[in-house]
């Protein structure tokens, strides 16, 4: 599949896109006039830039309010896009984006609009140009493929054609069925935008909230294998409108991009499979990999060692051990858990937090395809020395710079690594801790949607409902990441951009560990025996789960006195306790009674509200945000 993206998607100057978009792998690029006019680059400059990088400049665009027009208009369009066409020439690009009228049309008449394409068409076709018709969603007389579509049948030119775009067609709820009947020679140009689920005029939606295959709500497999049956075999091109997107590092949304395209075109064929299709549009599959089965290691990266093993041991952990060629790292075990703590202070990493989430395992069947499949999702490998004889861990970068880790599974649930430790006989069935619930990881605003996808593409997790849980900094954006059988489940929170300017907590948001537990109200106890003070909890709180859930007030009391917070579903229950925070991580203890199947998000504002009261206390601890991250 030829794949482009418009310069619209990226943020800096014309070249800076060209540069990304070649590194990042695409074929081409649709050419934002914006973008061109506001170059001191002349065209010839930019097409031997593009020749140079090995570039297609596969579009030109937009031309706006070229048809429904009246008589009076018709000269002065045609003039307009005489100029343009000699521009196209000088640059070398064949294809010219026309979307239907949104400004001067008053003439609503397929038959006039076809005959001005048509005429449009003749002065195209002199210069050796096509025509791309595209429907914006809101044109004043065309807003639908089909309409325009019909409009190009009229006009009966060569070179007039159609141009689908994604975003024009799913934000309105048009089937996308016909696209398959399309003729393939007639579709000039496709354009491919998700978009998350609003509800809003759409233009503003289409300006200001694409975002790439895979990180919406819109159907973008279905769209695609219609695309696949109509036999097009042309670029499809990502053209997103989106507010981060134009301040976000250019070479990073390139990557992302280019993930989304590989990724989408991995899942069309597995839609397609076993289906007839003239499949001119050479899809490239991916490895397939497996859902990961569960999380292999937590590892934290600290420069304060002593707290986070007296935290880990007041959670009930014990040390299962130090690492037998890394002197600076240690293995914290409860039960199935292993969180492997690496002391910063001997380590001196660069940019990193004093005390941070730095890599996540993940149990998976094949380390190896997993490995694979990410590289080519574009994801960067991650380099860790061995000793020899030790057990190599194959990982990539996630967005926001944490270590995702592909761990083979073992038949006892020992993990090999562990022998490294000293620590082979360490599962002990009767731990109050039985697993890793979920892990929370906190992304920068500008890489929000980049998680979402880097988590659906490489971790095959599926993205929940997005949420928004108020806090005394700001809204914080939660989206739960899991896999089909809940056994990894990964909460992305994005937080108020008051926590990057410092005024929450220090600086970097905290991210947190939830550890399930058979036994919370025990687990809680033992914390506190072992000197925990968990984040406090106020009397408001308990006195307003009384009136919400109707609670004997004796076991609401009995929650009080060990700051446990309380959540019910159609489900179960679910009890839970926070620690306090060091450097941008702290823990949750959690216990599911039932089949409850939430995180507690009603109880989330009570957490941030304790912790930004922390964090402004007298004292509280300065915290630095993570490294900056560097391109994919
Ligand atoms: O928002 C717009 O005006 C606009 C312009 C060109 C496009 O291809 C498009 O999809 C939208
Ligand atoms: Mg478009």
């Amino acid at each position: 599949m030829r794949t482009s993206i418009a310069t619209v998607c990226l943020s800096g100057t014309l070249e800076e896109k060209m540069h990304a978009a070649a590194a990042a792998g695409f074929d081409g690029i649709e050419v934002f006039e914006q973008d061109l006019v506001v170059s001191p680059s002349s065209p010839e400059r930019i097409r031997d830039l593009a020749a140079e990088l090995g570039l297609g400049l596969d579009l030109y665009q937009p031309f706006r309010d070229a048809e429904g027009v009246g008589p009076e208009l018709v000269p002065a369009v045609l003039r307009r896009a005489a100029a343009k066409f000699r521009l196209m020439n000088r640059l070398g690009t064949d294809t010219v984006l026309v979307c239907s009228n949104v400004a001067t049309a008053t003439v609503d008449d397929d038959a006039v609009a076809a005959r001005q394409l048509r005429a449009l068409g003749d002065l195209a076709g002199e210069h050796g140009v096509r025509l791309a018709y595209e429907a914006l969603a809101w044109g004043r007389y065309v807003d639908d493929f089909e309409h325009a579509q019909r409009i190009v049948e009229l006009a009966d030119h060569p070179s007039v054609g159609t141009c689908l775009d994604s975003f024009h067609i799913l934000s309105r709820g048009w089937d996308p069925a016909p696209i398959e009947r399309i003729p393939a020679e007639k579709i000039f140009f496709v354009q491919l935008a998700d978009a998350p689920l609003l509800s809003m005029d759409v233009l503003s939606w289409s300006r200001h909230h694409r975002v790439f295959p895979g990180e919406g709500d819109f159907d973008m497999v279905g769209f695609m294998t219609r695309l696949v049956r109509s036999g097009y075999d042309g670029p499809v091109s990502l053209e997103i409108f989106n507010d981060a997107f134009r301040q976000a590092d250019v070479r990073r949304t390139a990557v992302d991009g280019l993930r989304s395209l590989r990724w989408l075109e991995d899942q069309t064929l597995r839609a397609l499979a076993g289906q007839p299709v003239r499949d001119r549009l050479e899809l490239q599959a991916l490895p397939a990999v497996a859902e990961p089965a569960g999380y292999d290691f937590v590892e934290i990266r600290t420069a304060r060692l002593g707290e986070t093993t007296r935290l880990l041991h007041q959670l009930g952990f014990a040390l299962g051990g130090h690492h037998q060629s890394k002197e600076h790292v240690q293995v914290w075990v409860q039960g199935p858990v292993r969180v492997v703590v690496v002391d910063a202070v001997r380590e001196a990493v660069p940019g990193a937090s004093p005390t941070e989430i730095a890599a996540l395992g993940f149990t998976v069947e094949d380390p190896e395809a997993a490995v694979d499949r990410a590289t080519r999702l574009r994801a960067r490998p991650v380099e860790r020395t061995q000793g020899p004889g030790e057990q190599v861990l194959r990982g990539v970068h996630a967005p926001d710079g944490t270590e995702i880790f592909f761990c083979r599974a073992s038949p006892d649930g020992v993990p090999p690594w562990l022998g490294e430790f000293g620590a082979d006989d360490v599962l002990d069935p009767a731990a109050l801790v039985t697993g890793v619930d979920h892990v929370n990881m906190a992304q920068p605003w500008q890489h929000y949607d980049e998680a979402v996808l880097f988590y659906t593409s490489v971790l095959a997790l599926e993205a929940q409902p997005a949420q928004d849980v108020p806090g005394p900094s700001g809204l914080v954006r939660s989206q739960v990441m899991r896999s089909a059988d809940g056994a990894v489940r990964m909460p992305l929170n994005v937080a108020p951009a008051a926590a990057e300017q410092g005024s929450f907590v220090g600086a970097a948001y905290p991210e947190h560990v939830a550890l399930a537990c058979s036994d919370v109200v025990a687990a809680a106890r033992r914390a506190r025996r072992r000197g925990l003070a968990p984040l406090p909890v106020p009397q408001n709180y308990y006195e307003d789960l009384v009136a919400r859930f109707d609670l004997d007030e004796a076991f609401v009391a009995s929650l009080q006195e060990l700051d446990l917070l309380y959540d019910r579903d159609t489900g179960g229950e679910f009890l839970h306790f926070y620690t306090g925070t060091l450097g941008t991580v702290f823990f949750e203890v959690v216990e599911r009674r039932g089949g409850y199947a939430g995180f507690g998000a009603p109880n989330a504002p009570v957490r941030l509200a304790a912790q930004y009261r922390r964090s402004h206390e007298p004292g509280a601890r300065q915290r630095s945000p993570r490294g900056a991250a560097s391109p994919q």
